[in-house]
């Protein structure tokens, strides 16, 4: 059955079982973690943006990262992930320092991040993009490349591993097409695809329903969970509090590059310091009974701007929908 369509049961209720015991609280300890992180700190000149104490993420399970715009979320995703350099800290993925090690190398060790496409990745074909994906397993190696027979075969299965892939996640009719033409969920489609392309144990996906449709939101769902069904461990960042509560088994919350409370999503969703330093941001207009009907005429909604200093608000379904960036499909 296709990884998209099966049930999450099994490997849910493990997670779900694995954290039941674990302990609400900022840094706690799991029981399995794949990723463990002390005294991670980046400093951009006077601005303290990553200040995570400690941090266990654990195996198998699906772990949002949540917080206020500004919160580090990412910042701290590129420290993980190699594309960033704390000025202090160290972490560990399945026992393995990963501090100083480039990101092309902390991929092969199995941790991933998906990225928006950059430019020049949009005019490449969707099938060129997966085969990059694959960059840094064992193609570019000099030596190997010198045997062409062992060379051929490589490509070969790279290009198979592609097309396997580009099927599962039903853009197996874009092949040949540039990526840049692609709906923003179809690209997130293939952001998740190529980084597969590693065989990774863990995922990071940095806002995946971002600017995606509300017709490819259960797929791409469907196959975060199948992700999980697979046996990988999944780390997100996410506004959209929907999904949030969808998928997770543990939330993780960042205020001002901490860790300030960790939990399920609905325990996380009723925590009064979550309400105060980023849900509570929507819940005095979006919800207003009072709110201007004439409001709803103007099209689809967007969120107020936030007032400078207050903290950017989650989405969280009909109340406050995120502004769809693009999406064609
Ligand atoms: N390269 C940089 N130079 C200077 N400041 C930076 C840099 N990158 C991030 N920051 C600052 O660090 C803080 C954390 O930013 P970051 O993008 O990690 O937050 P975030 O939680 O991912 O926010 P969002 O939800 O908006 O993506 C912000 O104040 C940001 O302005």
């Amino acid at each position: 059955m296709p990884a998209d369509q099966q049930t999450d049961a099994p490997a849910k209720a493990r997670a779900v079982a694995a954290l039941a015991d674990v302990p609400r609280e900022p840094g706690a300890k799991k029981p399995d973690p794949i990723l463990v992180v002390d005294k991670v700190v980046r400093r951009f000149g006077g601005l303290t943006a990553v200040n995570v104490g400690h941090v266990e993420i654990q195996r198998g399970a699906i772990t949002a990262l949540i917080g206020p715009n500004g919160a580090g979320k990412t910042t701290f995703f590129n420290l993980l992930t190699g594309f960033d350099k704390p000025d202090e800290g160290n972490w560990a993925f399945n026992g393995q320092p990963l501090q100083g090690v480039a990101a092309h190398k902390v991929a092969r060790r199995g941790m991933v991040r998906t990225f928006q496409l950059t430019k020049s990745l949009n005019r490449l074909s969707v099938i060129d993009n997966m085969r990059l994906g694959a960059t840094g397993q064992r193609g570019e190696n000099f030596w190997r490349a010198l045997i062409p027979g062992l060379w051929k075969k490589q490509e070969q299965d790279v290009t198979e591993r592609a097309d396997e892939l580009l099927a599962r996640f039903k853009l197996d009719a874009k092949r040949e097409d540039f990526a840049g033409s692609l709906s923003g969920g179809q690209r997130k489609l293939l952001e998740m695809a190529r980084a597969l392309m590693v065989n990774p144990e863990m995922v990071m996906l940095d806002e995946p329903m971002a600017g995606v449709n509300p017709a490819l939101t259960q797929s791409l769902l469907g196959h975060v969970k199948g992700l999980r069904e697979l046996g990988m461990t999944v780390l997100f960042v996410e506004h959209d509090m929907d999904m949030v509560r969808d998928i997770s088994d543990w939330v993780i919350v960042m205020g001002q590059g901490e860790v300030i409370a960790e939990g399920t999503p609905d325990e996380v969703m009723a925590d009064q310091r979550v309400i105060d330093a980023y849900l509570g941001a929507h819940h005095d207009g979006a919800a207003d009974p009072d709110a201007d009907p004439a409001a709803d005429t103007a099209g689809p909604a967007a969120p107020a701007a936030p007032a400078a200093g207050e903290p950017a608000g989650p989405t969280a379904g009909a109340t406050a929908p995120k502004p769809a960036k693009e999406d064609g499909q």
